[in-house]
C-alpha cells in the first residue's frame, strides 16, 4: 500500500517525542507543581506571542498494569470518554491504520476563554527493547495537531482551535516470581512518562490558564491511571 501522506511527519515526531520523554527533569527549567504518591508533575512556564503554552512532564509509577495496557487505554476512541473529563465531544475523522487515527475533539470551555477544539493524529507503537536498564519493551502514544481542509479552524466561529503535541511513554518492569511461578499482576510496574504542549490557539487569560493547568491536569492523570487499573484488574495481562 502507497504510504499515507501524513506517515513522514508521524514517525519523525513519534520518534522525537519518545526522545523528549525520555529526557530527565534536571536541566531545562522544570519546575515541580503537584506531588501525589509516586506521580510527580513538572512544567515549564512559556508564552508564545503573549499565550500561555507551558510544556508539561508528568512521571508516574502505576503498579498492576503493562505498558501495552496504558497505551491500549489511552489510544482507544471507544473508551475516551469514560476517563477524559476535559472533552465535550469527540469524533474519530479517519483512521490511517489500525494504531494511527486522527480525532477531532470538542474541549470544554474554560471560563471566559472561548470553548477550544482540537483535530489531532493519534499514533501508537511498542518501540524494540530498550536494553540501556532492566527495563522491558517500550510502549508509546503520540498525538500532534493536524490540518484537514474538510474541518477547517474555529468551524462556523464556534471553536478557538489549539494546536497540541501530546505523548505517553510507558515502560513495563517484570519481577520474575519465584520458581517460574506464572507472573501475576503483583510483579508488573509500569513506569509512565506523559508530556503536554498545549496552545490555546487564541487570546485565554493566562493566570486562569495556569490556574487551571494546576488543577486539571493532576486530575486528569489520576484519573486514566485508575481507570487502567479498573479495567485490567479482572482481565488476563496484556504484554
Ligand atoms: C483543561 C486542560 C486539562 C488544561 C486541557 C485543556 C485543553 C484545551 C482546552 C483549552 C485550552 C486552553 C484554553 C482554553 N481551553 C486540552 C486539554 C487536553 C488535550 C489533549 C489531551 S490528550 O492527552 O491528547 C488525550 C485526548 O484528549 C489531554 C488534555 C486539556
Amino acid at each position: 500500500a502507497t504510504q499515507h501522506r501524513l506517515w513522514p511527519e508521524i514517525d519523525r515526531i513519534s520518534v522525537e517525542q519518545l526522545r523528549y520523554a525520555r529526557l530527565g527533569v534536571g536541566e531545562g527549567g522544570w519546575q515541580l507543581f503537584a506531588e501525589d504518591g509516586e506521580m510527580k508533575m513538572y512544567k515549564r512556564e512559556e508564552e508564545s506571542n503573549g499565550m500561555v503554552v507551558d510544556p508539561l512532564k508528568a512521571c508516574h509509577v502505576v503498579r498492576g498494569v503493562t505498558g501495552h495496557e496504558m497505551c491500549h487505554y489511552f489510544f482507544s476512541p471507544d473508551v475516551r470518554m469514560e476517563w477524559e473529563t476535559t472533552v465535550e465531544q469527540m469524533t474519530v475523522i479517519e483512521k490511517i491504520a489500525d494504531d494511527t487515527l486522527v480525532f477531532l475533539q470538542v474541549h470544554k470551555r474554560i471560563w471566559p476563554a472561548s470553548q477550544r477544539d482540537a483535530l489531532f493524529w493519534s499514533h501508537m507503537r511498542q518501540v524494540p527493547d530498550h536494553n540501556d536498564r532492566d527495563g522491558h519493551d517500550i510502549w508509546i502514544v503520540c498525538n500532534h495537531s493536524t490540518d484537514n481542509s474538510d474541518f477547517p479552524q474555529s468551524n462556523n466561529g464556534k471553536c478557538v482551535r489549539v494546536t497540541l503535541t501530546v505523548c505517553l511513554v510507558c515502560q513495563t518492569f517484570i519481577d520474575p516470581p519465584k520458581d517460574g511461578a506464572k507472573i501475576t499482576r503483583d510483579d508488573i510496574t509500569c513506569k509512565i512518562t506523559y508530556c503536554s504542549v498545549v496552545n490555546p490557539g487564541g487570546w485565554a487569560p493566562a493566570s486562569v490558564l495556569r490556574a487551571v493547568y494546576k488543577r486539571e491536569y493532576p486530575k486528569f492523570l489520576k484519573r486514566f491511571t485508575a481507570y487502567v487499573i479498573d479495567q485490567c484488574k479482572d482481565k488476563p495481562i496484556m504484554f
